[in-house]
């Protein structure tokens, strides 16, 4: 993905009330939103009455849960035991952080090669389809009691302090809520419920603030492009503006803003983990001409160097391998550097493997 010669510079105060968009936030006809999407019907899954052991609420949350995740890897969770308070304060400081000016946000710029930092848009990544969007991105690794608020000192100096210790709570937070998640997959599938649980326990996250500014021409541009996500699981808290869309039999569906509940949905290495069983699933996010958006997204990802083999109950006549072996380290380098993650990302991805196999076997 060679970057551009003379990349622009998305400027969100500046852009969100342009009518004249750059070319390369416009999108293929193809790709464009569509008008009025229907609503996607998705199950509330009371998680605190599965951990509670109750054996009917755990049978009903396993069902629900079993049923969404083998058609398209979306589910809700409520009853989550995090308290409402910290989505607040997860978006009151990410609005804090996303209306600086620019030059400060860029003290934090992600740099070429780097998964973390700021970035305004993608301009210096990619030319075209560009996201209608900045984004500011932190590494989180379970066990590391300081690692996000260490990079926001690092990056953004000491008066940043109490945002980057925040951050930090959240990411341990999410990284607790997603390991009760993996217990009740463990359970949906009929597997030992703690397999999941302890492969994701020295996880090795990505904790991402997406802001979308306003947009004059809502119709041309994407907030995020359609994808799969990469990654393992992704709890997203949306605000309650709206715009994340799945597509289900072919057709975009909209998930309504539900600012007590997070969106949980499935992604390509857990799709592979599960031997299929449960779905990575097409989706985007549209933007609009009125107000802002903010989503709070922490990206589960397993130990980089993790080996991603589907349990032997999950292989059988009916269900052989679906993917090769791989690690997430190698699925994310080929994400940054070499596929920018689609719809198809993990079929592009066994292909590379297949043709790179003797140089990956060098790097592990
Ligand atoms: C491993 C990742 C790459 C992206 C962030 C996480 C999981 C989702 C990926 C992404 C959001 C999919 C759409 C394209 C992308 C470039 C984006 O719009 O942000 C992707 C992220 C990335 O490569 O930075
Ligand atoms: O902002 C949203 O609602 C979706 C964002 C998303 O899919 C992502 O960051 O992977
Ligand atoms: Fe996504």
């Amino acid at each position: 993905m060679a970057p551009p010669q003379e990349p622009i510079v998305f400027d969100a105060n500046l852009f969100q009330d342009q009518t004249d968009i750059p070319k390369g936030f416009i999108w293929p006809d193809h790709e464009k939103p569509s008008l009025n999407v229907p609503e996607l019907s998705v199950p509330i899954i009371d998680l605190g009455g599965f951990l509670s052991g109750d054996p009917v609420a755990s049978l009903e949350a396993a069902k629900l849960v079993d049923e969404a995740c083998q058609k398209h890897g979306f589910f809700l969770v409520a009853n989550h035991g995090v308290d409402f308070s910290i989505m607040e304060n997860g978006h009151n400081f990410a609005d804090t952080f996303f209306s600086k000016p620019l030059d400060e946000k860029r003290k934090a710029q992600r740099q070429v090669g780097q998964n973390y930092g700021y970035a305004s848009s993608f301009t210096t990544r990619f030319s075209t389809s560009l996201p209608w969007k900045e984004t500011l991105s932190f590494r989180f690794v379970d066990g590391n009691s300081s690692i996000v608020e260490d990079y926001v000192e690092e990056k953004m100096g000491q008066d940043l302090q109490e945002f980057g210790k925040f951050y930090q709570q959240y990411s341990e937070t999410m990284s607790a809520l997603a390991l009760k998640i993996m217990e009740l997959l463990g359970t949906s599938l009929g597997i030992d419920r703690e397999f999941l649980k302890d492969f994701y326990t020295r996880n090795d996250s990505i904790m991402r603030l997406n802001h979308y500014p306003r947009c004059q021409k809502p119709d041309l541009c994407l907030g995020t492009g359609p994808h799969v996500d990469p990654t393992s699981l992704t709890i997203l808290h949306q605000d309650n503006v709206g715009g994340l869309e799945v597509c289900v039999d072919g057709e975009w569906h909209s998930i309504s803003p539900n600012p007590q509940v997070f969106v949980i949905n499935i992604g390509d290495t857990l799709m592979a983990l599960t031997n299929c069983r449960y779905k990575s699933v097409l989706h985007r996010a549209v933007v609009n001409s009125d107000k802002p958006r903010t989503s709070i997204v922490f990206f589960l990802c397993p130990d980089k160097e993790k080996m991603v083999i589907p349990p032997k109950e999950l292989i059988d006549a009916e269900h052989p391998r679906a993917y090769p072996d791989f690690t997430w380290g190698t699925l994310l380098r080929f994400t940054q550097e070499q596929h920018r993650a689609d719809a198809n990302t993990l079929e592009a991805f066994s292909k590379w493997l297949a043709e790179n196999a003797s140089t990956n076997e060098k790097d592990e």
